[in-house]
């Protein structure tokens, strides 16, 4: 009798995530060359969509990751900067470091993270790892894709210039928003599994004036850099 791996208990070495068909179909022909498609099984990377928003992120990378166990996993899509001089729209950044705005108690100003008040978001039991209000993440030195620093993930992007300045002030690390990012490496921590995220610069952070977004840019600049990403090992920095 045959041993038939089916796709489903395949071990993966490199799983692609991208939260929306938006970002996914344009990242998928730019990547084309090095990704095997997602309906194949075997070695490979694979394209896969975790959906719009932290719920939908953390859930769907949570059975993605457990149903086929990716060696390595890569978060791509869009993002907004809140500093265009140093992360111009249309350029990409990649990241050590993620924080979430908006688990805790309070509103603006008055918000406490979970930490604050004396919470982990998963304390650390046995084997399992702690998840804090900052997850780090791989940051493999490599001249050529610099890690830009922190991403601030969030439930609701900011939709004005206000929102964009009450963030920053509070979180004077971000470089960039977006809304996955956190929940994707809470997922990735949780099942021990080494996570890189790289995030086109759509847009201003607190610009809601679509003729302004560089979408395409933003996704040709990420697909550049997700190429020099997925050429390498990821090591441990030193
Ligand atoms: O305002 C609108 O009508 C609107 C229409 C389409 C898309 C949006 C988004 O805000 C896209 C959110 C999506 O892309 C990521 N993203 C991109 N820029 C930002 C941002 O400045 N702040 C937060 N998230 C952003 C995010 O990860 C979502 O997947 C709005």
């Amino acid at each position: 009798m045959g041993f038939n791996l089916s796709f489903q208990d395949a071990n993966l070495s490199d799983l692609i995530l991208v939260p929306t068909s938006l970002e996914l179909e344009p990242l998928r022909r730019q990547l084309s060359d090095t990704a095997a498609d997602s309906s194949e099984a075997g070695e490979g990377i694979f394209f896969q969509r975790i959906g719009f928003g932290p719920i939908a992120a953390a859930a769907r990378t949570g059975a993605l990751v457990a149903r086929y166990r990716p060696s390595r996993v890569l978060l791509l899509g869009i993002a907004g900067s809140f500093d265009v001089q140093r992360f111009p729209v249309g350029t990409a950044c990649r990241f050590d470091r993620v924080i979430c705005d908006g688990i805790g108690v309070g509103q603006s100003d008055q918000f406490q993270s979970a930490e604050d008040i004396g919470w982990k978001q998963f304390a650390a039991r046995d084997a399992m790892p702690e998840v804090s209000d900052a997850i780090a993440l791989v940051a493999t030195f490599d001249p050529r894709v610099p890690c830009a620093g922190t991403l601030l993930s969030v439930c609701a992007g900011s939709a004005n210039s206000q929102d964009r300045d009450a963030r920053a002030a509070r979180y004077p690390s971000a470089v960039a928003e977006d809304m996955e990012g956190f929940a994707v490496a809470v997922a990735c921590t949780l099942a021990g599994v080494p996570l890189q995220i790289i995030r086109g610069i759509s847009n201003e952070v607190g610009d809601r004036e679509k003729a302004n977004w560089r979408i395409d840019d933003a996704l040709r600049a990420t697909a550049e850099m997700a190429k020099q990403v997925l050429d390498h090992a990821w090591m441990p920095t030193v």
